[in-house]
């Protein structure tokens, strides 16, 4: 059957431009015959969209010429996987899978590192090799910024490599929809016991939404408390930090606390520079430099958006029938970014001075009270992480030398790494600007000041409350 699918393949090289056989006829793989059909795995929902609405009639015209009375089935390859289990193909027991299925292209392999997520990749890899400084990580992170990404690495690691003990995978959802469906139905008992006995991690996504469920909090801190015990290796995402949660009981927080609570920062641009570069390989094309640059300069936020972002320039190009220049990147960003505020230093001065208050005047200042230098040194960091301005070019903005900057910089970074409120102020901020990147939203009516008529953003109407 092998001989079959290459020769469906020939005709389509015979039939299709280079560019778009090597794009998305190259990655498909055969899978094998159901019934009167032929399996075809997709790398992703998007290419079985695209080669389904584009290239079906082709498919079945390269199968007639093979004379053979036979349809094509596409499937996307993570369902694929699921097949795979069914006839115990999987290079791991499934059995040890509870929960939700695993993304297979979450792995270590797949994670770009760089400074934004060194840390938590460190952390995430010691916990997967059992060799933690604690068993239990908490990640934090905006959206998109690979929080699933790296605690379902840990998972995918552990079940691939020999072992006994189960994987259980839940989001925050999950773990209550099955508490309410095990009471319903009294068999409660079973459900407590599924959770510990024999479990050797879990990995519990989007932990916030505990949030107000007081009955569902108590459960999961009941089980925390027998998994931690035992040394069982937890893993929690959320998009904040459990101090931040509210409605959140104390119990449940100090357990959420109680492991390495770690952070993932948006990509800087080095890091968007290896991701796009990666993402692009995976797609089988070579971005010239001039188009990684200006993609990297202009997705800063969410990686699914850099995703996305090439994933619509390969469609693009395949479909004009062109190669990927600057100038259909350009067109592009302008459509999937269309309304993304340009982040300026004087935003940054903005918040910090709202937040802390404090004058301009004083932020530019000589003046050297403990409140107003402490101040400076948050905006100076501030404008480092999330603006591209040369250390100099701050410091000029602050009235003080390159060097003033970089030991700000050092200064706040220390701050970052010890538990405490500076941390959590400095985070907070860094959510604000985080938040102010994404693209605004329609302005909705109940944002409009009644007295004047003027929008008021998210950002300064918390800000005010403050
Ligand atoms: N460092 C990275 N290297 C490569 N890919 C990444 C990286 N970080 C994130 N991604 C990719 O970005 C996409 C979004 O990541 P992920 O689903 O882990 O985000 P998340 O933080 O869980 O977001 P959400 O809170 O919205 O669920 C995924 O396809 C993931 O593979």
């Amino acid at each position: 059957m092998e001989k079959l699918w290459g020769g469906i393949l020939e005709v389509l090289r015979e039939l299709l431009p280079e560019a778009s056989f090597r794009v998305w006829i190259k990655p498909l793989k055969y899978m094998g015959l159901k019934e009167n059909r032929i399996l075809i795995a997709c790398p992703n929902q998007f290419s079985l969209e695209w080669i389904k609405e584009n290239y079906l009639p082709l498919f079945r015209e390269a199968i007639k010429k093979q004379k053979l009375s036979l349809d094509v089935e596409f499937l996307v390859e993570e369902e694929t996987i699921n097949n795979a289990i069914v006839q115990g193909e999987l290079p791991y027991d499934p059995t040890r899978l509870l929960g939700r299925k695993l993304s297979g292209r979450f792995t270590f392999e797949e994670f770009v590192v760089g400074e934004c997520n060194r840390l938590a990749y460190a952390t995430c890899w010691a916990l997967a090799n059992k060799n933690p400084k604690s068993p239990i990580i908490y990640l934090c992170a905006g959206t998109g910024l690979g929080k699933s990404h790296l605690s379902q690495a840990v998972g995918n690691y552990i079940l691939k490599n020999p072992g006994k003990g189960k994987i259980c995978y839940l989001t925050a959802q999950d773990f209550t929809a099955h508490l309410v469906r095990a009471l319903k139905q009294d068999r409660f008992d079973e459900f407590k016991e599924k959770l510990r006995k024999g479990l050797e991690i879990l990995m519990l996504e989007e932990v916030h939404h505990f949030a107000g469920k007081d009955f569902t909090q108590q459960e999961l801190a009941l089980t925390l408390d027998y998994l931690y015990d035992a040394g069982k290796i937890v893993v929690f995402t959320a998009n904040r930090p459990p101090q931040e949660i509210e409605r959140l009981d104390d119990s449940l927080r100090s357990r959420f606390q109680a492991g390495a609570i770690v952070r993932i920062n948006p990509p800087d641009y080095q890091t968007r520079i290896n991701i796009i570069r990666r993402k692009a390989e995976k797609q089988g094309i070579k971005l010239k430099e001039e188009v990684i640059d200006y993609l990297a300069q202009n997705l800063r936020g969410d990686i699914r958006q850099i995703e996305s972002a090439i994933v619509g320039l390969v469609a693009r190009s395949s479909l004009l029938q062109e190669p990927i220049t600057l100038s259909l990147a350009q067109e592009l960003i302008q459509e999937i970014t269309p309304q993304v505020p340009s982040l300026t230093k004087d935003f940054i001065i903005d918040l910090v001075c709202r937040y802390f208050k404090v004058s301009k005047e004083d932020l530019t200042s000589k003046k050297r009270q403990r409140k107003i230098s402490f101040s400076r040194q948050v905006a100076m960091y501030l404008c480092r992480r999330f603006t591209d301005e040369s250390l100099q070019a701050i410091g000029k903005l602050f009235n003080k030398d390159h060097a003033t900057v970089v030991y700000a910089i050092k200064n706040i970074n220390k701050k970052l790494s010890l538990p405490g409120p500076t941390k959590y102020q400095i985070e907070y901020l860094c959510r604000e600007i985080e938040e102010y990147l994404q693209p605004t939203k329609p302005i909705n009516k109940k944002e409009i000041k009644a007295d004047t008529g003027q929008a008021v953003s998210g950002s300064t109407r918390r800000l005010k409350s403050l």
